[in-house]
């Protein structure tokens, strides 16, 4: 039986070449927000149904060849499509075990558990779900200069490059992510990038919730949700699709020898790309058939290059520094969560926090302090911040609130650990010192645990990692409010559990704990992955155990190790790193710490070094990340130069380096004020680092 793509030739070739000039017409005058007109001009009947097939899926595809074929008064020809491609449905159907009902049934329940899925967003508590309804709250997410990602950028067409940043700063809806793709090109890749906790995962649900629930992109008849981190565990194994979707869908199971992948329009998507342990080698073979096996990394590239399943949509969201491991050639489609705008912020805390009086005293309090407002446009820090405030309100009226990201996931781990005091052994709420030095030792070894998995760029640990940090699973309560069970997959006889924190961002947190621990109490040996590379002969390694670390030492060579990692995993950790070596988030820690340290002149020297790389051309990434240090220092001296010149219509006397440039655009993105003028001049002559303004420009009524 002829393919959908050959019954839709046969239709065109029908046609004289005045038929097809006016078939063309009619498709560009309704459709011309999905499909571009310089690509059906020129196109052959082949061109047009590989381009329609690519933009509407099969199904729609034939629909669409019918409706217009109807308007041209080529009704037969439009019957004849129209009973043909019925015919090899049927046709298909009966070839395939499972009748068209038991397909209908299928989606149904699957529609049904995606729904449950997305519904609540995991926060780590099981007890109380916290609804995505009831707190989502809409995110900046815009369409993105692919140059800024790829380090091939200098091979981009010119071209493409023009064509991305005509639309650059234009915001997109998460649930109008497909819809934007398909306008865009052929390419079916939307590749989203975002730093920690801007709120991927979260975009990912509500498309999802927004989908199950008939409200949005219905045209797609399947979602399947694959975080990266999940996927690792299947890592090595040889599977073909069906089987991949399996570990993660077992209710897919009979449908092997359905049309499920030929006939219905899917959409895969991938959330986490940095916390992938594929190799993501997208020059290796490729697969284009769904039946044969080949590993995960080769299915995975073969998705996203179009080979398998050419008309599936797939979504990859990453952190920023990974997301370059997908060439842009693939991409149709580059966005970029920006995280909550001022009024957003506002929203959310009115939303999450239901008691408005309380409410609004978090609000204002955020407002007084400068860094949390900053912070605060990041969804997860909302989060906490108001697990934290509201407690801290509610329980004793405390006006003296930490500033910093540390001090809040301090107090958070506070609330955690209280929370399972109370709920497990029934214990009376307690004083910090004692609640910490009670659970010291669990928290000691979660922190061992973080550390010991971010080492290694793992983010889902089983059973036995857990063990060799000496974390007994019989003892459930140890891993309560930090650490959750995600999913149990079935290995033969075997079950196997796996696990992970309830953010990454709680265990980069926790892994800085356990980093600033083993400094106090001199263990090297634990310190080691900060001085060594590989070149190490074995005596350096050695006399690195005898050496002295000094604080300054070590936060010098955890940045050059986090500036030189690929996918930017140990970013946010040297931020809390340097967080927790201030006095006042040591105090906070007392319980767990045995004693504290005058860290004054190390975090002397530690602003100095931060500023002395900030003047060097390192990558945006790394520059936003240094920026985000110094607040955890509590040194706000960068922002407040930045702002003076923002303010002031003078020469600032001072050339900007590149990387200032990137964090003073960045400050401007942040605090949503529009500028009167900008005027890049007045930072700098560089005509390289004009194009690291060129997003503040958005933000300004007049730029020169
Ligand atoms: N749009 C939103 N509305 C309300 N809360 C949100 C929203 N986005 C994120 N959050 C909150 O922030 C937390 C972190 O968000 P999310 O897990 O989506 O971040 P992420 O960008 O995927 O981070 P990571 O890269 O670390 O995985 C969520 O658990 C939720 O509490």
């Amino acid at each position: 039986m002829a393919s959908v793509k050959e019954l839709l030739v046969d239709s065109l070739k029908e046609l004289v070449e005045v038929e097809l000039k006016e078939f063309h017409w009619r498709l560009m005058d309704t459709y011309h927000k999905r499909i571009s007109k310089s690509e059906i001009e020129k196109a052959d009947i082949f061109d047009t149904v590989d381009k329609m097939v690519t933009c509407f899926g099969p199904k729609e595809a034939v629909k669409i060849m019918v409706e217009i074929l109807r308007k041209m008064n080529q009704n037969d020809l439009a019957g004849q499509l129209e009973n043909k491609h019925k015919q090899s449905q049927s046709e298909d159907s009966m070839k395939t075990s499972v009748p068209v009902g038991e397909m209908q049934n299928f989606l149904k329940t699957h529609k049904n558990n995606m729904k449950k899925k997305a519904k609540y967003i995991f926060e780590g508590n099981k007890q109380k779900d916290t609804d995505l309804k009831a707190v989502y709250t809409e995110l900046l997410i815009t369409e993105g200069d692919m140059k800024n990602v790829n380090h091939e950028h200098e091979i981009l067409k010119i071209d493409d490059a023009f064509n991305t940043k005509k639309t650059q700063g234009k915001l997109i809806k998460c649930s109008d992510i497909f819809n934007e793709l398909r306008k865009n090109n052929e390419k079916k890749i939307v590749l989203t990038k975002g730093v920690a906790g801007i709120g991927k995962t979260v975009s990912v649900q509500k498309f999802i919730l927004d989908w199950a629930e008939g409200n949005t992109s219905q045209d797609i008849d399947c979602v399947f949700m694959l975080p990266f981190r999940e996927t690792n565990v299947i890592k090595d194994r040889e599977v073909n699709l069906h089987e991949f979707l399996q570990v993660f869908y077992p209710e897919i199971k009979e449908l092997e020898n359905s049309n499920l992948y030929s006939k219905y329009n899917l959409a895969f998507i991938f959330d986490g790309l940095d916390e992938s342990q594929l190799p993501l080698n997208f020059k290796s073979e490729t697969l284009d058939t769904v039946e044969k096996r080949a590993s995960v990394d080769v299915l995975f590239t073969s998705l996203v290059k179009g080979k398998l399943l050419p008309s599936a949509l797939v979504w990859v969201t990453s952190r920023p520094a990974a997301a370059n491991q997908i060439p842009s050639r693939y991409v149709g489609l580059f966005t970029e969560v920006r995280g909550f705008t001022d009024q957003q912020k506002e929203e959310y805390f009115r939303k999450r926090i239901t008691d408005e009086s309380l409410a609004s005293r978090i609000i204002s309090h955020i407002k007084t302090s400068r860094s949390l407002y900053i912070m605060c446009h990041l969804p997860v820090f909302c989060w906490i911040t108001a697990t934290v405030l509201q407690n801290i309100l509610i329980e004793n009226n405390a006006e003296n609130i930490s500033t910093t990201l540390t001090e809040m996931y301090i107090r958070f781990l506070l609330i955690q650990m209280n929370m399972k005091d109370q709920k497990y052994d029934g214990k009376e709420q307690r004083q910090p010192t004692k609640l910490l030095h009670s659970n010291r030792k669990s928290i000691l070894k979660l922190a061992k645990l973080a550390f010991e998995q971010l080492k290694q760029e793992n983010f889902v640990f089983c059973e036995k990692d857990l063990k060799a940090c000496g974390i007994d699973m019989s003892k459930d309560t140890e891993l309560t409010g930090m650490i959750a069970e995600i999913i149990k997959t079935e290995d033969g006889l075997f079950e196997t559990k796996v696990f992970c924190f309830v953010h990454l961002s709680v265990q980069e947190f926790l892994a800085a704990v356990h980093v600033f621990i083993c400094y106090l109490n001199k263990n090297k040996r634990e310190l080691r992955f900060f001085f060594e590379n590989s070149q190490n002969t074995a005596r350096q390694k050695l006399q690195v155990l005898f050496r002295n670390v000094k604080l300054h030492d070590l936060i010098k060579r955890a940045t050059y190790k986090a500036m030189q990692s690929q996918r930017g995993h140990l970013d946010l950790f040297l931020r809390f790193l340097m967080g927790i070596s201030l006095e006042s988030s040591q105090n906070l820690l007392k319980g767990l710490i045995t004693h504290t340290k005058d860290t004054t002149e190390s975090i002397r020297q530690t602003t100095e070094y931060i500023k002395q790389v900030q003047n060097k051309n390192i990558t945006n990434e790394a520059s936003v990340n240094l920026f985000y240090c110094l607040l955890e220092l509590k040194d706000h001296s960068l922002y407040e130069e930045i702002q003076s010149y923002l303010s002031s219509d003078e020469h600032s006397g001072r050339e900007l380096s590149s990387s200032m440039c990137t964090v003073l655009t960045y400050i401007v993105l942040m605090s949503e004020k529009v500028l009167d003028e900008f005027n890049p001049k007045r930072f700098t002559s560089s005509p390289s680092n004009y194009e690291r303004l060129i997003p503040a420009v958005r933000c300004c009524r007049k730029a020169m």
